[in-house]
């Protein structure tokens, strides 16, 4: 059975699922893109040689008879709406992450999907997927390192552009570890604080950078996270939990050890697109047996909504330097 897909956004990360859909997976067929762009979704049929449909919105490709499914990844602001009416017009609809821009834009998402009485949507969390999480989850839960106490996270990029300010910081890339760190400790945040250490001077106006979020969970686990965007050196991701009965650390990504010129070396990755590249295979694979065996397993709108509750704390944080609380609505059994 072959699942026909409709892309809405064809940029830097819908071409790249359009590529992996048509080249790596199984099971996936492009047949339908859109792109406010028309030249960026023309190139990508182009470069792919697709015999796809080209719309003229999304909201057509939604409603083409042709597609059975949806992938949403449009710049953000746009997520909420197509969703919408993707769930509103009965079709599975993967939607990059923010679900919405913020938690009343998820529960609108929310009510659509239990109105629909059917799990429709998967966000594009790719880290629950990553083979190096699923070892530190592995760690936790088998009890290896007993009950942990302390998470250190750092969420490193070498630069960002002009168009990135202070809240992105949140709700563009710390979103991934509100993601990752709900699914990891079982648990949910209970409150959010951020600060600003000295500002980097590759940092532009109105970008503080770097910050550091602080956050507490219900078992009372403590959380900091550096987020540093602009780095320069690489793509970095840290995550080390400390347990009753040890420390288990995010493995490092597979690279050369090189011994040279009197230095003992590895490289870094640079790009984000490379370090989560096997994640994003698995994701959407996931997404298109889940569609195949009409369950989907993957990060749920419910999931989405949890990530976007705490998003919106932590930016309120940054505004109020309080700490502010994060309060976690009771999970429907819909979503359990
Ligand atoms: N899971 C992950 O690791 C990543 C997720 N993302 C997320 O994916 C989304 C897209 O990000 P990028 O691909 O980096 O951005 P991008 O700017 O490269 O591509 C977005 C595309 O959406 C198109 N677009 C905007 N509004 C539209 C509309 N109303 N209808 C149709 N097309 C529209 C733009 O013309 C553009 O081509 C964002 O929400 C971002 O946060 C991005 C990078 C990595
Ligand atoms: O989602 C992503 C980007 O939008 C974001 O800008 C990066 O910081 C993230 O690491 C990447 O995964």
């Amino acid at each position: 059975m072959t699942i026909n897909i409709g892309v809405i956004g064809t940029g830097a990360i819908g071409a790249d699922h359009a590529r992996r859909i048509s080249k790596t997976l199984i099971g996936g067929k492009i047949v339908a893109v859109n792109d406010v762009n028309i030249s960026q979704a023309q190139s990508l049929v182009d470069e792919l040689g697709l015999s796809a449909t080209i719309h003229n919105s999304g909201h057509d490709l939604i409603h083409d008879d042709g597609v059975d499914a949806v992938l949403v990844t449009s710049w953000g602001p746009t997520h909420e709406e197509f969703v919408v009416a993707a769930i509103n017009a009965g079709k599975y609809v993967f939607c990059e992450k923010p679900l919405a821009t913020s938690a009343q834009g998820c529960r609108n998402i929310i009510e659509a999907e239990m109105q629909a009485q059917k799990r429709l949507v998967q966000v594009g969390f790719m880290r629950p997927y990553d083979s190096g999480y699923l070892q530190l989850k592995n760690a936790i839960d088998s009890g290896l390192i007993g009950e942990p106490l302390i998470v250190h996270c750092a969420h490193r990029n070498p630069s960002v552009p002009d168009t990135y300010h202070t809240p992105m910081a949140i709700h563009d890339t710390l979103i991934h570890e509100l993601d990752v760190l709900r699914w990891l400790l079982n648990d949910e945040f209970v409150s959010a604080q951020v600060v600003f250490p000295r500002k980097t001077k590759y940092a532009h106006s109105a970008l503080a950078d770097p910050q550091i979020v602080l956050l507490e969970t219900k078992k009372g686990v403590r959380i900091d996270v550096e987020v540093f965007v602009n780095c320069q050196y690489g793509y970095d991701i840290q995550c080390s939990v400390v347990g009753e009965e040890g420390i288990a650390n995010l493995p490092e990504p597979q690279s050369l050890l090189l011994r040279k010129e009197a230095k003992l070396s590895n490289d870094i990755l640079m790009d984000w697109k490379d370090r989560f590249i096997a994640a994003y295979d698995v994701e959407l694979q996931a997404f298109i047996n889940g569609i195949s065996n009409n369950k989907l397993t993957g990060p749920s709108a419910w999931d989405g909504m949890a990530a976007s509750i705490a998003s919106d704390a932590c930016v309120k944080a940054q505004q109020s330097q309080q700490i502010e609380p994060i309060t976690m609505p009771e999970q429907p059994a819909f979503y359990r």
